[in-house]
């Protein structure tokens, strides 16, 4: 299907919107708490460019492939549980002081939400990032203001790709199938928009786990929420 002309003055539906590497370029801030947590396990840092790849299936999956050392981990050995949990910790507490300190809004977010807002147009957050972490890196990039509901990966018992976060904020927005799209940057999004049988719109600027986001195969592919108006 076409996206084109759905954003207008004359739409009044729902828009999702992925968080990480959608809105927000915040891969600095993980990598940086990624890099404490594994120095403070005695570890050899990951590095930005390899965590900018592991973002995008929660802070659990996270942490165990920063443990790993790659995007395709083992699920742990009981032995490993226990460093699993001490380093998910770990991690907690050093993204917590350093959430939004690096990170940025990409071009574009700003008046795609502005005008979207002035369309009627209402707009939700659907993340897998935990919820703790959502609202005060929304509020540090001054755009909290325009959003009426926010999921985050440990709201519901299931996150993206699981379809129910989506289909969740679409009914407490009012939105309908028909009525409603998702914005995203990954696999994660997309496919939870197809599961939930809404249409969705991917950018190319975001992480996707390391890969082009057009292999993906959104309704709309896009350089800049700018193109969405
Ligand atoms: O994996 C995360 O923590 C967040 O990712 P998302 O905002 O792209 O869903
Ligand atoms: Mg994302």
């Amino acid at each position: 299907m076409s996206l084109a002309g759905l954003f207008n003055p004359r739409w009044p539906g729902v828009a999702l919107f992925d968080l990480d590497g959608t809105l927000v370029d915040s891969a600095p801030d993980l990598a940086a708490a990624v890099d404490t947590m594994l120095e403070q396990l005695g570890r050899r840092k990951a590095g930005a460019d390899n965590v900018r790849n592991w973002v995008g299936n929660g802070a659990s999956i996270l942490v165990h492939r920063a443990l790993a050392g790659k995007a395709d981990w083992e699920p742990a050995n009981p032995r490993d549980e226990a460093l699993f949990k001490d380093a998910l910790a770990l991690f907690f507490y050093a993204y917590e002081k350093i959430n939004g300190q690096h990170a940025k809004l990409y071009d574009g977010v700003e008046p795609c939400l502005q005008r979207l807002t002035e369309y009627g147009c209402r707009l939700g957050i659907v993340t897998n990032k935990p919820e703790e972490f959502v609202a005060p890196l929304l509020e540090q990039m001054g755009i909290d203001h325009y959003f009426r509901i926010s999921i985050g990966g440990d709201t519901l018992p299931v996150k993206k790709p699981d379809p129910a976060p989506l289909i969740h904020a679409m009914e407490a927005l009012g939105g309908t199938k028909g009525t409603t799209v998702m914005v995203g940057d990954s696999a994660a999004d997309i496919d939870a928009a197809r599961a939930a049988g809404i249409p969705c719109v991917a950018v190319r600027y975001g992480y996707n786990f390391g890969a082009p986001a057009d292999t993906l195969h959104a309704d709309a592919t896009v350089d800049s929420l700018a193109q969405l108006l």
